[in-house]
């Protein structure tokens, strides 16, 4: 079998004409456009570039957006000040701060200081509780994202069973949640998981969140499964692959995500409807 792609470009691309819709209509009866602010500490590299992709999507969707770009030696204490301006800021309706953060910053700390309702992110516990006890409301991006894509390509996870490769706070662990939602039987792998290769091979659907190229065996998925591979990791070369030996893999898989252009863009779709529910939320109270 060779899988057919899932297009998360495409997909991501629909998603930002329906925000872009649902603002120009806010407008139109002269509410405020949504407003993001993205707060970015220090200089990673990496991260300045998803910064700058993230303000580039606000503008396609008409959103107001709010950069911080703060020195690396900020103190935790002046984060945290930051974050208490921007709460009680009325344009805006999102906070996202890009992670890492530098070593002396913790960063739960911070996450925790976001207004929940603000939290566009999904990341605060209150939001992760949310979706726990099944009343999601800010649902994490990246899970999200993959929810919307399986969706669109009517793949249906009910009662398929599911392996998640990684069990991070910000992928794996919500996505266990938001599979368990919509009604799969989930496995979250970890690095004491005794034997991923069987783990991988009897799942439908395989998500993998590793951050770790090629860790995912092609020869490990079954026929026919659905392959997500989450990964990003840019190689010596420059060039960006995922967790999943996709040459192998594809062979195999109904479907599979490409890195670039699968969960990537996706992840940014979310964070996009998340501040319009945000600004939506602020609307009625
Ligand atoms: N508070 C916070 N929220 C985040 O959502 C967050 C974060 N911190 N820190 C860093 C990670 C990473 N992340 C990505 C989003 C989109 C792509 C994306 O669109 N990738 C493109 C390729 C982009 C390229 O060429 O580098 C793709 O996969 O097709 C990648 C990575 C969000 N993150």
């Amino acid at each position: 079998m060779t899988a057919q792609l899932i297009d998360g470009k495409k997909v991501s691309e629909k998603c930002l004409v329906t925000v872009r819709e649902c603002v120009d209509a806010r407008v139109a009866r002269g509410l405020r456009a949504p407003g993001l602010a993205v707060v970015l500490v220090g200089d990673n590299p990496a991260s300045a570039v998803y910064v700058r992709n993230k303000k580039a999507a606000c503008e396609k969707v008409g959103f107001q957006s709010f950069s911080y770009h703060l020195p690396s030696q900020t103190s935790e204490y002046e984060l945290l000040n930051l974050i208490n301006e921007l709460n009680n800021n009325d344009e805006i309706d999102g906070i996202l701060v890009q992670l890492p953060l530098p070593q002396h910053i913790d960063g739960q700390k911070i996450l925790e200081k976001i207004n929940p309702n603000k939290d566009v992110d999904g990341f605060h516990p209150y939001n992760v509780g949310r979706l726990l006890v099944r009343m999601p409301l800010m649902r994490p991006c990246t899970p999200k994202g993959v929810m919307t894509l399986l969706k669109e390509y009517d793949i249906d996870v009910k009662r398929k069973k599911v392996t998640i490769v990684g069990a991070s706070n910000i992928v794996g662990r919500p996505m266990m949640l938001e599979m368990l939602l919509a009604g799969a039987t989930p496995t979250i792998c970890h690095r004491f998981t005794e034997n991923l290769a069987d783990e991988v091979g009897q799942a439908d659907i395989v998500v993998a969140a590793v951050g770790n190229p090629n860790l995912i065996k092609g020869e490990w998925i079954k026929q026919g499964a659905v392959v997500v591979d989450v990964g990003i990791n840019r190689l010596e070369d420059g060039t960006l692959c995922g967790d999943v030996d996709f040459a192998i893999a594809k062979e195999r898989a109904a479907w599979i995500t490409p890195v670039p252009g699968g969960v990537g863009p996706m992840t940014i779709a979310s964070l996009l409807e998340n501040t319009l529910q945000a600004a939506e939320l602020s609307d009625k109270k």
